[in-house]
């Protein structure tokens, strides 16, 4: 249902140009939930640009439902890391989660019942009126999480949403995350650099090389579809899993011989 096919980001500077990411393709079936792991500056943030049509790709394209993404496609809903910045803080919880809405041209009975719903959903109905800035930084994630669910998004793209948040708000989230995905049944792909966290949440995950990204891995997670942070985490299949996940994002890359710094961004000219 969403292709990304041969998808090539070249970023053109004045000083130097950055081959971000390398020939990527992958498919999401309809209802997955895949997580896409990689080293800080792999290019997670522009392959998510260019599946929500924010960014044209140098070379490939993206497929959702046969149609090619040139545009924010109406059916998907984004979640940043940057919740602080993604909220309207003149707006209530209900008015933030409800704009979008607004904007898809939703009725008003309708709206207001997408909105009480998701709201509930994310556990904030009491807070319902407050504003963002009133409201800590897991509970502002929860309000962009039920603006995007609230959306109806066929596809959910999540970037590094749980990065500045407590170990345990990310804990809870997380589960909460996974919650709303058996209720909604969305696709969703979901963007992290913790290796713990791509094998805890998903049902497969795509390894990503550092710079010039190419994809390492792509594993299927066979863990039980009841997940618990801590039998879960602490089963050995788990662990498995994450040192296979481990061992691939640091397998050194023996197709950029003289690559000195695996972190390194792929700088391929100096103007
Ligand atoms: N607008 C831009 N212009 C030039 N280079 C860019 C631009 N955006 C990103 N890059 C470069 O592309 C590479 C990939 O960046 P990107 O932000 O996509 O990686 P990332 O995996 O999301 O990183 P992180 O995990 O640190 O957020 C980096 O080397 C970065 O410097």
């Amino acid at each position: 249902m969403l292709e990304v096919n041969g998808v090539k980001k070249v970023y053109e500077g004045k000083s130097r140009t950055v081959e971000a990411v390398r020939n990527l393709t992958f498919t999401l079936q309809e209802g997955e939930f895949a997580c896409l792991v990689g080293p800080s500056g792999s290019g997670k943030t522009t392959l998510l640009k260019i599946m929500s049509g924010l960014l044209d790709p140098t070379e490939g394209e993206v497929l959702l439902n046969g149609k090619k993404v040139d545009g924010p496609p109406p059916g998907m809903a984004i979640v940043f890391q940057e919740y602080g910045r993604s909220l309207f803080p003149w707006m209530s919880v209900r008015d933030n989660v409800e704009l979008p809405l607004k904007q898809k041209k939703v009725a008003a009975a309708r709206r207001k019942e997408l909105v009480d719903e998701s709201i509930a959903a994310v556990g904030l109905a009491d807070v319902h009126s407050a504003y963002p800035w009133q409201l800590s930084g897991g509970m502002q994630q929860r309000v962009a999480i039920a603006r995007a669910i609230a959306y109806e998004p066929q596809v959910l793209l999540m970037d590094e949403p749980f990065a500045a948040v407590d170990a345990q708000t990310r804990a809870d989230l997380e589960d909460l995350v996974r919650d709303l995905w058996h209720r909604f049944q969305v696709t969703t792909l979901f963007v992290t650099h913790d290796i713990d966290e791509s094998v805890y949440l998903g049902q497969r995950v795509i390894v990503l090389s550092s710079s010039p990204t190419v994809i390492r891995d792509d594993v299927a997670i066979d863990l039980p579809d009841e997940r618990n942070q801590l039998h879960t985490r602490s089963s050995p299949r788990f662990a498995e899993l994450r040192a296979r996940v481990f061992e691939q994002i640091h397998r050194p890359k023996e197709e950029t011989p003289g690559a000195v710094d695996p972190h390194a961004p792929a700088v391929i000219g100096q103007n």
